[in-house]
Order: structure tokens, then C-alpha cells, then sequence
């Protein structure tokens, strides 16, 4: 596949180095403030051949970047996190026209830790919980995409989820409310990701806990991701798919 990379931050170059190293063919960057040496897609330069889009950008991009697949009509993955619930909306409605994977996580581990906490959430429905990340701090949007998709999880798997309220970070003075979920967003130096759900009750603690060492494994599994999407009719399709992970 001739892959185009929405994005010149630190994990395009990471995918763009994931893609010399598959069978795929790498075209480019697609710069989203429009400077430097990159492909365009628009314009002069619209005969820009490709067949499919990985965007590691900034979730303002969006639009263009399903522009851009609806266009050439050629699956994309979404793996920049962030977006307003209108933006997702389209995301949806562009599954309908092209193949899409939205994935707040592309690394193996935090996909399996997803099934984990789905599992343990049930068992441990009466436990205190709270989801820890932590990041570099480079990182714009808070909490992380894959502490919202484990928020999503957890709740899913409460009987009544709907119920529990979220509190982002704490401070003041209240008691814990029963029916409700901490995230905490924790930002500094370099530290690549980190993600653990706590359950915690008294006198027992569990955490399940996901740390990423490098951005290889993301990158590895965005090339992956879009090559499951390869040949595949339009649809909104997720990494479990990709992973072959059943319910
Ligand atoms: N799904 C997954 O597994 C993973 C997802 N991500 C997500 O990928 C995205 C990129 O991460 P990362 O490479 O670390 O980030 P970087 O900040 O290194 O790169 C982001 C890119 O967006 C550009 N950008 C920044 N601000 C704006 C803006 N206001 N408008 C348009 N473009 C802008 C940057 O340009 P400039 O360099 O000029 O600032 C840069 O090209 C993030 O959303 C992150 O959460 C990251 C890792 C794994
Ligand atoms: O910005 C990052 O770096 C990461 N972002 C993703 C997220 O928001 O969950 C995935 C990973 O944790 C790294």
C-alpha cells in the first residue's frame, strides 16, 4: 500500500519508519501547518497517488484528513486522540463511506489491558475506582484518549455505569462520593505513556497497569491496523478486529 502520514510530530516519524519496514510504501507527510518539505493533497499537487491514510496529527485535522480518504476513497486510521464529540460524530459518518479505525491505543498491551479491565470491572463492581495516566509533557489533550476509552469500559461494565459520575482530578474538601470514578492526568519529562486502573476497597488494592517503553509498538501496530483495513468495505472497524481479540 502507498501510505500517506497525516502529521510531522514525534510519532509520524515513528509510523513513517514503521512503513519502510513493512511491505508498504511510504509517501509522505501531510503537514498540518503547511511548512516544510511534505506532500499536498489539495490543489497543484492533487495527483498525489495513495492508498490509504494513518493520522498521528492534531485533532483540529480532522476534516481534512477524512477529506482526503472520502476523496480517493481509501481507508484511514485515526489514531490522533483528543477530538469533541462532534468530531467523532464525523468519524462515524465517514465509516459509512470509506473503511475507518478510530484507536485511542495502537500497542497490543493497553488492547488486551482494555479486555482485562472490562472483565475485572465486573468482578469488582463494588470496589472504588479510579484511572491513573500519566505523559510527557508535550502532550495537549488531558485525560488521554486511552484513559477515556477505560473510562468508556468501566462504565460499560457497571450495571449502572450511567449513574457513577466522573470527577476529573480532586481538590476542595468532599468525601468520595460511592458512585463515582476519579481520572487523573499526570504530565512530565519524557515519560512515553503510562495507564492503571485502581479498584480499590478496604483493606485490598488492585491495579492493572499498562506502561509503554518506547512508541515502536504503536507505530508497529498503526501499520497493522491499516493493513487489516486494506480491501475492506466501508465501515467502522476497531483494533480488536485488527488483533483478532473476540467477545
Ligand atoms: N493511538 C495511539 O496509539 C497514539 C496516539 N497518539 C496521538 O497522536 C497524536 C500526535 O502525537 P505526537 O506525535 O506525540 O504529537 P506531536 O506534538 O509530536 O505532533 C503533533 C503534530 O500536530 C501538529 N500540531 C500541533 N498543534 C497544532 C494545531 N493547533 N493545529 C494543527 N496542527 C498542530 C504538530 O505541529 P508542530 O510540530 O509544528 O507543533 C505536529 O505535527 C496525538 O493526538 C497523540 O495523542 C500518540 C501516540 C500513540
Ligand atoms: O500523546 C501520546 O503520547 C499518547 N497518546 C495516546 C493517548 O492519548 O491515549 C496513546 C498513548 O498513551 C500515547
Amino acid at each position: 500500500m502507498k501510505i500517506v502520514v497525516y502529521g510531522a510530530g514525534v510519532m509520524a516519524q515513528y509510523v513513517k519508519e514503521s512503513i519502510i519496514n513493512s511491505k508498504n510504501e511510504f509517501v509522505g507527510f501531510v503537514d498540518p501547518l503547511g511548512k516544510g518539505d511534505f506532500v499536498n493533497l489539495k490543489g497543484e499537487n492533487s495527483n498525489v497517488e495513495y492508498d490509504a491514510i494513518i493520522d498521528f496529527s492534531h485533532f483540529s485535522l480532522i476534516d481534512d484528513v477524512l477529506e482526503a480518504g472520502i476523496a480517493k476513497k481509501v481507508p484511514v486510521l485515526v489514531a490522533t486522540t483528543g477530538h469533541t464529540e462532534e468530531q467523532l460524530k464525523k468519524i462515524e459518518k465517514a465509516a459509512e463511506l470509506i473503511p475507518v479505525i478510530k484507536a485511542t491505543n495502537t500497542s497490543l498491551g493497553v488492547n488486551i489491558v482494555n479486555e482485562i479491565v472490562a472483565f475485572a470491572t465486573k468482578l469488582l463492581k463494588d470496589f472504588d475506582i479510579e484511572i491513573v495516566e500519566k505523559h510527557h509533557n508535550r502532550k495537549i489533550d488531558a485525560p488521554s484518549g486511552t484513559a477515556s476509552t477505560l473510562l468508556e469500559i468501566v462504565k460499560e461494565n457497571l450495571n449502572d455505569g450511567n449513574d457513577y459520575r466522573t470527577v476529573y482530578g480532586r481538590e476542595g474538601y468532599s468525601k468520595r462520593a460511592e458512585k463515582e470514578i476519579g481520572v487523573h492526568a499526570i504530565r512530565g519529562g519524557n515519560i512515553v505513556g503510562e495507564h492503571t486502573v485502581i479498584y480499590a476497597k478496604n483493606d485490598e488494592i488492585i491495579e492493572i497497569k499498562h506502561e509503554a517503553l518506547s512508541r515502536k509498538m504503536f507505530s508497529d501496530g498503526a501499520v497493522k491496523a491499516i493493513e487489516f483495513l486494506s480491501g475492506k468495505n466501508a465501515g467502522k472497524y476497531t483494533m480488536r478486529d485488527v488483533l483478532g481479540i473476540n467477545k
